[in-house]
């Protein structure tokens, strides 16, 4: 097991920001933390980098604790960014790189490498502060990644981006993850979280409320959607019995079901009022279980 937290809890004076969190995380594995403002994702991190000591509990890499020394084997992307403002690009990727035990050559044709990739070589010699927000968040994510760190925590990597720039971080942490590193990230966005990753934590108030493989979440969730699209008026199928919920759609109408007999009964009722154009039993989305579970939208 490449990282584990056992127990971590954090208090600030009377109140706990972490309350008892378990997890663990393969090498190689790419885990997702989910919560609200507040629900304890930063602390967390911290605690996991050495950088907060829990009030209880450990956190264990490699079955040794992250200090300093570890640097080399650590890349984090803070929430808050903490680039140079004045500083230029370049000078300050290979100084951090080299804080990390990376040559400067080496560090210099990474450097390369990633401001290529992420299609701002030219701003190499820029100071930090004549970016946009979106380019300065490029360049955190490259100063966290550069000196090929094997485990990667990334907290909130994809605020403040385009969806175009979203797609583009999102493909180069699967292909860092592909070489062989552990990735943490949290996110206030599921959907995310459901496209990248195996196993995923949801914080509410410092508690995990839910926690495990994506796929084994949705199964013990037990509940489906079944979505139908088809011209006629569909919202007297929301009394079949096994409907939970029925909501509208552009085109038809999704209904929560207790269970896939449920189904069969939709199917039928659909049946009678027209012609249905498509009929679909899908999975829950993660947004949709986190609502059932913490009992509150999500923002
Ligand atoms: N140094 C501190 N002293 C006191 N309270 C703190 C401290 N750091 C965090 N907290 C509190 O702990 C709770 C969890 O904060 P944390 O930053 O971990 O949440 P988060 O899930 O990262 O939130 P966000 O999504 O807004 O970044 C919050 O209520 C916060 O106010």
């Amino acid at each position: 097991m490449a990282l584990e937290v056992k127990g971590a809890t954090k208090k600030f004076g009377g109140f706990t920001a972490v309350d008892d969190l378990h997890l663990s995380v393969d090498q190689g594995q790419m885990y997702g933390f989910l919560g609200a403002n507040g629900a304890g994702k930063t602390t967390t991190f911290r605690m996991i980098l050495g950088l907060l000591d829990p009030t209880e509990g450990e956190v264990r890499w490699n079955g040794k604790s992250i200090t300093y020394a570890s640097s080399p084997e650590i890349g984090y992307l803070p929430e808050e960014r903490g680039l140079y403002p004045k500083m230029k690009v370049e000078e300050q990727l290979i100084y951090l790189a080299q804080l990390r035990k990376m040559p400067k050559s080496e560090a210099k044709k990474q450097m390369e490498h990633w401001l290529d990739r992420f299609e701002v070589p030219h701003y190499a010699t820029k100071k930090v502060e004549e970016l946009s927000k979106g380019n300065q968040q490029k360049i955190q994510l490259i100063a966290a990644l550069l000196h090929n760190p094997s485990l990667l925590i990334l907290d909130e990597p994809f605020s403040g981006l385009d969806p175009v720039n979203v797609e583009m971080l999102k493909s180069a942490i699967l292909d860092f993850q592909k070489q062989g590193a552990t990735i943490i990230f949290s996110s206030h966005r599921m959907d995310h979280v459901e496209e990248l990753c195996d196993d995923m934590s949801i914080l509410d108030h410092g508690k995990v409320v839910v926690s495990g493989s994506i796929r084994e979440v949705k199964r013990s969730f037990g509940k489906q959607n079944v979505r139908i699209k088809m011209d006629s008026e569909l919202s007297g199928l929301a009394d079949v019995h096994g409907v939970e919920n029925y909501t509208a759609t552009h085109d038809g109408a999704l209904f929560r079901i207790s269970d896939e007999t449920a189904a069969e009964r939709l199917l039928e009722e659909a049946l009678k009022l027209g012609k249905l154009r498509h009929f679909a039993i899908e999975e829950p989305s993660l947004e949709e279980i986190f609502i059932a579970k913490v009992g509150k939208a999500y923002a």
